[in-house]
C-alpha cells in the first residue's frame, strides 16, 4: 500500500511530560518512562480518553494490498512475516523485494530449527532478507542462556541439554539474510533497524521489566531510520490480548515510536493475535504475525510499498 502522510492527520500526543527537547542535546528529544508504563491496560484508556491517541482521526485501520496489486514507480515492495514458529511448509510467500521477519521464527531456538528456517530464506527469492529474532529464539539470548544453564530443574529441557558450542555462534547459521540485533542496515536505501525485546513475559529469551530497562534499549534507536523492526507491538497498535481482555503493548515504545523516531513502518509481530496493519498517519504499524493465537501459521504474509528514499 501507499499511504499520502499529508491525507491523514499526523498524531503527536500532547503528553509533554513524557517527552521534552533537552536544551543540552541539539533538540533531541527525550522520552521518559511513562507513569502509565507498568500497566498498558490502564494507559491505554487513559490515553484514550484524554487525546483519543487511539481512534480517528488519530489512529486509523488499513486494509492490506492484494499480492497482485502493481508496485508503483519508484517504490520498494516490503514483504513483512513474523512468527512463523518452525511452520513455514505451507506459507505462500508473494513478490517484494526485501523480506522483514519479525522473530519468533523457531519454537526454541534450536540449531536445527534456526538451520531449517535458514534454509526456507535461502529458497526464497526476495533481494534482501532482514530477520530480528523473538522470545522464542532462546539460544539468540546470551544471558538468558548463562541463566539457564545454572538451574537446577529445567524448564527448557532440549535446550538445557545443548552444549555451549552447539549455540555460541547460533547467529551464524543465519547465512540466507542480514540479523539485526539493537543494530541497524541499509538496505536499497532504506535505513532499518531491528530491537527483539518485550516485556516481561513468563520468563522467556530477551524479556525485560516494562519501564526503564525496556526504554534503554529504545533509547539505541537512531532518529532518521526509515524501518523499525521490535518482536512485539507499541501499546494501542494490534496488542490486543482478546482472551484476557488486556492491552499488551509496549508504553516506551509508542512513545519512543510517536515522540521521536518516528519511523515510515514499523514491522513487528509477538501478538498473535493482533494480526493486521494500522496508521498514525506519520507510522504504518504492521503485526504480521503468521501463527494464530493457536499457532497454525494461517496469516499471510503483509506487502507493503515504501516510496524509495
Ligand atoms: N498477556 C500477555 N500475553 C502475551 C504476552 N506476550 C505473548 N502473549 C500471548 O502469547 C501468545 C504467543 O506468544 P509467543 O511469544 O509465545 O509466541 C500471544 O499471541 C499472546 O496471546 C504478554 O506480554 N502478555
Ligand atoms: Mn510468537
Ligand atoms: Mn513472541
Amino acid at each position: 500500500m501507499v499511504l499520502d502522510p499529508g491525507k491523514l492527520a499526523a498524531h503527536v500526543p500532547s503528553n509533554g511530560a513524557m517527552a521534552h527537547r533537552n536544551p543540552l542535546s541539539q533538540g533531541k528529544v527525550t522520552i521518559a518512562v511513562d507513569e502509565y508504563s507498568s500497566n498498558p491496560t490502564q494507559a491505554f484508556t487513559h490515553y484514550n480518553i484524554n487525546e483519543s491517541r487511539f481512534q480517528p482521526p488519530n489512529v486509523h485501520m488499513v486494509e492490506p494490498i492484494p499480492y497482485d496489486a502493481p508496485k508503483p514507480a519508484g517504490h520498494t515492495r516490503f514483504v513483512c512475516v513474523s512468527d512463523t514458529h518452525s511452520r513455514t511448509d505451507g506459507i505462500q510467500m508473494p513478490y517484494g523485494d526485501i523480506l522483514l521477519h519479525t522473530g519468533d521464527f523457531t519454537e526454541l531456538g534450536l540449531p536445527s530449527e534456526v538451520k531449517k528456517f535458514n534454509d526456507w530464506l535461502g529458497s526464497l527469492p526476495y533481494e534482501f532478507k532482514v530477520v530480528i529474532a523473538g522470545n522464542h529464539e532462546l539460544t539468540f539470548d546470551k544471558d538468558f542462556m548463562a541463566e539457564l544453564v545454572k538451574q537446577d530443574y529445567y524448564r527448557f529441557p532440549s535446550v538445557s541439554k545443548l552444549r555451549p558450542e552447539d549455540f555460541d555462534d547460533v547467529r551464524s547459521l543465519l547465512s540466507n539474510c542480514t540479523y539485526l540485533q539493537d543494530s541497524e542496515v541499509t538496505v536499497k536505501g532504506f535505513r532499518i533497524y531491528g530491537a527483539p525485546w518485550t516485556p516481561w513475559f513468563n520468563g522467556w529469551g530477551f524479556n525485560l521489566p516494562r519501564g526503564q530497562s525496556l526504554l534503554d534499549k529504545w533509547n539505541r534507536v537512531p532518529e532518521g531510520i526509515d524501518v523499525l523492526m521490535t518482536h512485539g507491538p507499541p501499546l494501542g497498535f494490534r496488542d490486543w490480548v482478546p482472551k484476557e481482555l488486556q492491552r499488551v503493548g509496549c508504553v516506551e515504545l509508542l512513545n519512543t515510536v510517536q515522540q521521536r523516531v518516528r519511523p515510515k513502518l514499523h514491522a513487528f509481530g509477538g501478538i498473535h493475535e493482533g494480526y493486521g496493519i494500522m496508521t498514525d498517519g506519520c507510522t504504518t504499524f504492521i503485526n504480521s504475525s503468521t501463527c494464530t493465537a493457536s499457532f497454525q501459521p494461517t496469516n499471510p504474509p503483509i506487502v507493503f510499498d515504501l516510496p524509495n528514499p
